[in-house]
């Protein structure tokens, strides 16, 4: 049986300044389990920023309650909260003249106190966390002097040397490019399921949350939070949630966010793969429907139409555009 790291009970988050109250989340119910990666996705501004500084301890619900390992977040003292949680945030650090191993090794102050003195068991975590996010090679680099991505690796490293058993990552893939963002979530999915953590990401990403998560959180406005399997929310079709209007829908054949294309508007004929990807240029190009049929042919490409022969699709979209 998974333990679960965290509850949230009928929960509701919301500010207020003077007399003008504002609520944004209502009555959600959650678990996140250890050893497993639950990404919360939802649109912006729905409140997942909100319900992650109620999870820190940050504001406090209106209504409900929020429990770590059995007990009130409001009841954990600062040093004991540090201990069992760790966080990620999106704000991009000013790294002066710290080095990464520097950076990590802050992540051990809520067990050395501020005094900041590290113990051999200290600096083996510091030692550990490089390892763990593969950036040993780094520890004596500048933060300043290295990448994005090296740098939200740094952070991540910084985190697990503070070995709080749940970790809470606010897009922490935002403004890396794609290998990157891939990088960085299959490696929050070797962590928590090497160490058992309870890891919580922030993420826009729908695709790359699909590949690498255990749970999906899907907040949408003024529904309850609906909570699954990545792929079980794809099967029942609560994962369109996340795509209101009738312009795009996950496609569960192709794992992908689609634009919607009604009805077939083209006849297409031949290789599937190809005339998947010749319907798609089509679509996009804005492409009247035609009435006679496409040929396509995969091994040389070619696409045939009204008898005439095209080697590329975008002569044959020039001849259309025409
Ligand atoms: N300190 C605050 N005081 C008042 N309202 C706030 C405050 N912070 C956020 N809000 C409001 O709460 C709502 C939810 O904001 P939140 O940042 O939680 O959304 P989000 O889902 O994280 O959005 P995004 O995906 O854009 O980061 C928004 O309407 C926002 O304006």
């Amino acid at each position: 049986m998974r333990k679960k790291a965290v509850i949230g009970s009928n929960l509701s988050l919301g500010y207020q300044r003077g007399e003008l109250r504002k609520e944004i989340l209502k009555g959600l119910n959650f678990e996140l389990y250890s050893g497993q990666l639950t990404c919360l996705l939802g649109p912006n501004g729905v409140g997942k920023s909100t319900l992650v500084k109620a999870i820190l301890g940050e504001i406090l619900p209106w209504k409900g309650s929020i429990q770590l390992f059995g007990e009130n977040v409001q009841e954990y003292s600062s040093t004991n909260l540090a201990r069992t949680l760790s966080v990620v945030l999106t704000e991009p650090v000013s790294p002066g003249n710290m080095t990464v191993g520097q950076l990590v090794a802050l992540g051990r102050i809520p067990h050395t106190g501020w005094t900041g003195k590290l113990s051999k068991q200290d600096q083996e975590a510091v030692k550990k966390a490089l390892a763990d996010t593969k950036i040993s090679y780094l520890e004596q680099e500048r933060l300043s002097e290295i990448s994005d991505g090296q740098r939200q690796k740094a952070m991540i490293a910084r985190a697990l040397a503070q070995n709080g058993q749940i970790m809470i990552l606010d897009e922490p893939t935002a403004h890396l490019d794609l290998i990157n963002r891939y990088e960085i979530m299959h490696l929050l999915r070797e962590i928590c399921q090497k160490q058992e953590k309870a890891i919580l990401v922030v993420t826009h990403d729908l695709e790359i949350a699909m590949e690498t998560a255990d749970q999906f959180w899907l907040l949408t406005c003024g529904l309850p939070l609906i909570s699954g399997i990545p792929e079980e929310l794809v099967l029942s079709g609560e994962i369109n949630q996340l795509l209101p209007g009738d312009k795009f829908h996950f496609d569960p054949e192709k794992g992908r966010i689609e634009k919607k294309i009604g009805s077939r508007k083209w006849k297409i004929v031949g290789d599937p793969i190809s005339s998947f990807w010749v319907e798609k240029a089509l679509d996009k190009s804005g492409i009247l429907p035609v009435s006679e049929p496409i040929y396509v042919e995969k091994f040389p490409f070619s696409i045939q139409y009204k008898g005439i022969l095209y080697s590329s699709l975008s002569d044959f979209l020039s001849f259309l555009l025409a």
